[in-house]
């Protein structure tokens, strides 16, 4: 300022809201001075353009035309230079036209000032004209103008322009510059124009234009819109080869198209590099990297890179945050999304409706529905607007929640909020419908969908047909799906997944069997869907189709192998195939010695096919040449592959073969017990019942008189007890061994799991007590009922529920139906009543007008003593026999296991939404 006239000065003095009189007042006595000297006002005027004062400059010139002091095309140059820095492109045009008629010819600075205003201004159809307009008007167009009009249409994502006039720069005899290369690079870049992008910039050393940081920089951008990450990193290592040295914006726009390729480890590694290149990390290479970790859900990188910017001053804002929450979103990290979302404000980075949204999400994705709408009910007064995005994910987390008719609720008051539903909303709140077996609201929803004018997608279609499939409607599965085409949506896998478990609910075999070859006219091809078609022929009592299927199915280890080839196996061994049984047991046996299932495997499938073979449970103790290819194969078997699935049953029946004896049940236990405490030391769970469970268990089931369950003696009507759900064979080892003389019969839908189950229990030597049956519960239970009337039996005597999921209702109706428990002092426990999906169950068997004795038992977990959890025992009772007494409940019970700390019908009461 010291070399500043004080008139500048003063004028500057008077601010941005100055009154024309005290300009006048203030250049008054400078008019003569001015008059003399017509360079002092061009010194005033420029250094009004230098503070952005496009008013005051308009209003200077205004002053001098009106007290007759000579205006020249400096003076308007410089104001016009000024309305453009200040953003005012319209005073600039209005200066520019102006000049004719104070005299004064626009010279080519003029013109350039002119569209250098309009470039800033986003005017780049005006930054042409102007352009175009100057021969006519006598100044040819220099470097300057056209590099101006260039970087107006790089500015108007008009790159087919900015390359024209590149290229007409020649033409007019003008060689472009470092600055009409970068602007029309960038304008590539922009326009989503990669190749054209790099090849501008290989062209420019041919031009004599060497490339610089910036033309380098957008060269990248241009890669990472592109998604041509390796592109990106190629240029950015070539640039100090080139003479460029990569500067923060290089760094950040190769972090960046890392980030998008999906490349975390080379945007990390980046970040770290930089300061060796003499490039200081700022908040948008931190941004880009954080975002890198978020898009691979490496939530633990991306906390760590969120502290090192706090460390490196690189201050985080909303959008670190933001990246941030996501990864902790998507690694499942709920507590510390909504942790970091409470610290924004103190590290002044205010929340806005992205952050919300993620939070929403991660709670969403933590199953913590409540959480979730709290969040968004918090929104407005933290003033961030909930929008479409934070709806829906708090629809989301209250449809996993079970909470539908808030995702209704929500659902409906989007409008009100000025948050609009989309067709990702709709198909959450159906999907809450769905998951509530709510089909018909699920089926308005679709129809609300089209009065709102949300077009349906796949995923909308899809979930409504699920909810048809629940509810068993497959007449209104199958129309949703012919009516598709014509709402132009195309059905994919998961849509005809959902079709064909519609037909499965209402076992429509010819159907399903069409539809799979729709499927495979369209080119779809869904193991899933197989599986399900499979299982409705089953189901259909169409076991040709269903073994024909099978035969065409290849074993992965993406197959879900109970609901294909346990459907198979059960065919088999219901109608007693042998031969077909050990073929298709030899199909999974190869499949793992070809590597898609664990090796050790092969030598469990092939042991227990010799069992069958030989007759399964005719005898206890296992031939030498049996068992010793199993302990090879099994020990050789190292289980290191821990996503493949059975390496965790794997590993237990190796630690069982290596640690007990051969025929002793009690070694075998001991074994199960070492390796679930082992698993529990090492944070994990165990799957099976051993331990303080296994004694509950034992002393329920052993709670009928022994008599009751022995069905060696030949008057008595009973067939021992069953289980549903095997797993690996502990529970029903546990049972045969404390019950001797009477029958197990143990029912597990996963084949693989059948056969170690089969391995474990033979090599406890309890072959001849325990009879394992492959298949689905609810397809197994009716067959038992014939099977039990071919043995001149009449029921169970003791049952024992442990399948996963605690889908207890439908085996309980079915049991009932088909009469399969002694009708008085038949024992029924259920393990894993603990959680609210065994609520209605337990109101089955509790409710006062039930037809069973029931009690809660409070037992731990074997792999974590400190983990409660519970089974109901419940005694049944003929329904003429009126009102029993807690006595009725099996005595041992009381000596071995604490009744439920929470009374029964609290919880029930608790549950009561629920169901
Ligand atoms: C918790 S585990 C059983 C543990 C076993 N009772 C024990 O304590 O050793 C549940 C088993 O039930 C099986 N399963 C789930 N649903 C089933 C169904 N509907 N019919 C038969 N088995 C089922 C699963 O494959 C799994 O192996």
């Amino acid at each position: 300022m010291g070399s500043s006239p004080p008139e500048l000065m003063a004028l500057l003095a008077l601010g941005p809201a100055f009154a024309d009189n005290d300009l006048r007042a203030t250049l008054g006595p400078h008019l003569e001075s001015w008059r003399r000297n017509p360079r002092l006002a061009t010194v005033v005027l420029n250094g009004l353009a230098k503070k952005r004062q496009p008013s005051m400059a308009a209003k200077v010139l205004d002053f001098m035309v009106e007290s007759k002091v000579e205006v020249n095309a400096f003076h308007y140059n410089s104001a016009i230079s000024a309305c453009g820095k200040g953003g005012q492109w319209p005073l600039a045009l209005s200066l520019f036209s102006s000049m004719p008629g104070s005299r004064v010819a626009p010279d080519a600075i003029s013109f350039n000032a002119a569209i250098s205003a309009c470039e800033k201004g986003g005017q780049w159809q005006l930054a042409l004209s102007l352009l175009s307009s100057m021969p006519e008007m006598r100044p040819m167009p220099d470097e300057i103008s056209h590099n101006a009009a260039i970087s107006a249409c790089e500015k108007g994502n008009q790159w087919q322009h900015a390359l024209a006039i590149l290229s007409m720069m020649p033409h007019a005899r003008l060689t472009p510059t470092i600055v009409s290369y970068n602007a029309a690079v960038s304008a590539c870049e922009k326009g989503g124009q990669w190749p054209l992008a790099l090849s501008l910039l290989s062209s420019m050393p041919g031009m004599s234009c060497i490339p610089d940081a910036i033309s380098f920089s957008a060269a990248i951008s241009a890669c990472e819109k592109g998604g041509q990450w390796q592109t990106a990193l190629r240029i950015l290592s070539d640039m100090p080869e080139r003479r460029a040295t990569p500067n923060e914006f290089s760094y950040s726009a190769t972090i960046s198209a890392c980030a998008k390729g999906g490349q975390w480890q080379h945007a990390i590694s980046l970040l770290c590099g930089m300061p060796d290149m003499k490039a200081k990390p700022n908040q948008i290479s931190f941004n880009s990297a954080i975002s890198a970790c978020e898009k691979a859900g490496q939530w633990q990188h991306a906390l760590s890179l969120l502290i090192k910017m706090t460390a490196l001053h690189a201050h985080p804002d909303h959008i670190s945050f933001n990246a941030a929450i996501s990864a902790c979103s998507k690694g499942g990290q709920w507590k510390l999304a909504l942790s970091l979302l409470s610290s924004m404000p103190e590290m002044a980075a205010r929340p806005d409706e992205i952050s919300y949204s993620a939070a929403i999400t991660a709670c969403e994705r933590g199953g913590q529905w409540q959480l979730a709408l709290n969040l968004l009910s918090t929104m407005p007064q933290m003033r961030a607007l909930p929008n479409e995005i934070s709806y829906t994910a708090a629809i989301s987390a209250c449809s996993k929640g079970g909470h539908w008719v808030e995702a209704l609720r929500l659902l409906s008051i989007m409008p009100t909020m000025s948050a609009t539903p989309n067709a990702i909303s709709f198909t959450a709140a159906i999907s809450a419908c769905e998951r509530a077996s709510q089909w018909q609201f699920a089926l308005r929803l679709l129809s609300t969908m089209a009065e709102m004018r949300v077009l349906y997608d796949e995923f909308s279609c899809s979930a409504s047909i699920s909810a048809c499939a629940k509810g068993g409607q497959w007449q209104k599965a199958m129309h949703l799906l012919s009516t598709m085409p014509q709402m132009k949506v195309l059905p994919n896998e998961i849509t005809f997944c959902a079709a064909m478990e519609a037909l499965e609910s209402g076992s429509q075999w010819l159907a399903a069997l069409t539809l799979l070859e729709d499927m495979r006219a369209v080119g779809v091809d869904s193991i899933l869907a197989r599986s399900a078609a499979i299982a409705t022929c089953s189901k259909a009592s169409c076991w040709h189709e269903a073994l024909q299927l099978g035969l065409e199915m290849r074993v992965t280890s993406e197959v879900d192998l109970g609901g294909s080839f346990g459907v198979l196996l059960m065919e088999c061994e219901q109608r007693s195939l042998l031969s077909l049984e050990l073929s298709t047991s030899r199909r999974l046996s190869d499949a793992a010695r070809q590597g898609g299932l664990l090796l050790g495997l092969a030598a469990v499938l092939d042991f227990s096919a010799e069992l069958r073979r030989g007759g399964g449970s005719s005898r206890n103790a296992i031939p030498r040449s049996l068992l010793e290819p199993l302990l090879v194969g099994v020990a050789c078997s190292h289980v290191s592959t821990r996503s493949l699935p059975y390496h965790r049953e794997l590993a237990l029946l190796r630690h069982v073969l290596e640690n007990a004896q051969t025929g002793n049940p009690a070694a075998v236990a001991e074994a199960l017990d070492a390796f679930g405490r082992d698993l529990g030391s090492s944070g994990s769970w165990a799957k099976f019942a051993g331990g303080s469970k296994a004694e509950a268990l034992l002393a329920a089931m052993r709670g009928g008189t022994p008599a009751c369950h022995n069905n060696n003696n030949h008057n008595s009507a009973t067939a021992g007890v069953l289980e549903i759900g095997t797993y690996c064979g502990n529970s029903a080892l546990r049972l045969a061994a404390s019950l001797p003389g009477v029958r197990v019969t143990t029912l597990e839908l996963d084949p693989v799991l059948v056969a170690i189950a089969r391995t474990l229990i033979a090599f406890a030597g309890l072959a001849s007590s325990v009879d394992v049956w492959t298949g689905h519960s609810t397809h197994l239970i009716p067959r038992l009922a014939n099977w039990l009337a071919q043995h001149h039996s009449s029921y169970f005597s003791a049952i024992f529920m442990d399948r996963w999921g605690t889908y207890y209702d439908e085996d309980l109706a079915l049991l009932q139906e088909h009469k399969l428990l002694q009708e008085t002092g038949g024992v029924l426990v259920a393990d894993n009543v603990l959680t609210t999906a065994a609520a209605s169950f337990l109101w089955n068997v509790a409710r006062p007008s039930a037809t069973f004795v029931s009690q809660v038992v409070a037992v731990s977990e074997v792999a974590d003593s400190s983990q409660e959890d519970w089974v109901s025992v419940s005694v049944s009772m003929s329904p003429t026999s009126g009102v029993q007494s807690c006595a009725d409940l099996p005595l041992e019970l009381l000596f071995c296991a604490k009744i439920a700390k929470i009374p029964l019908m609290f919880f029930l009461k608790n549950c009561k939404k629920s169901y």
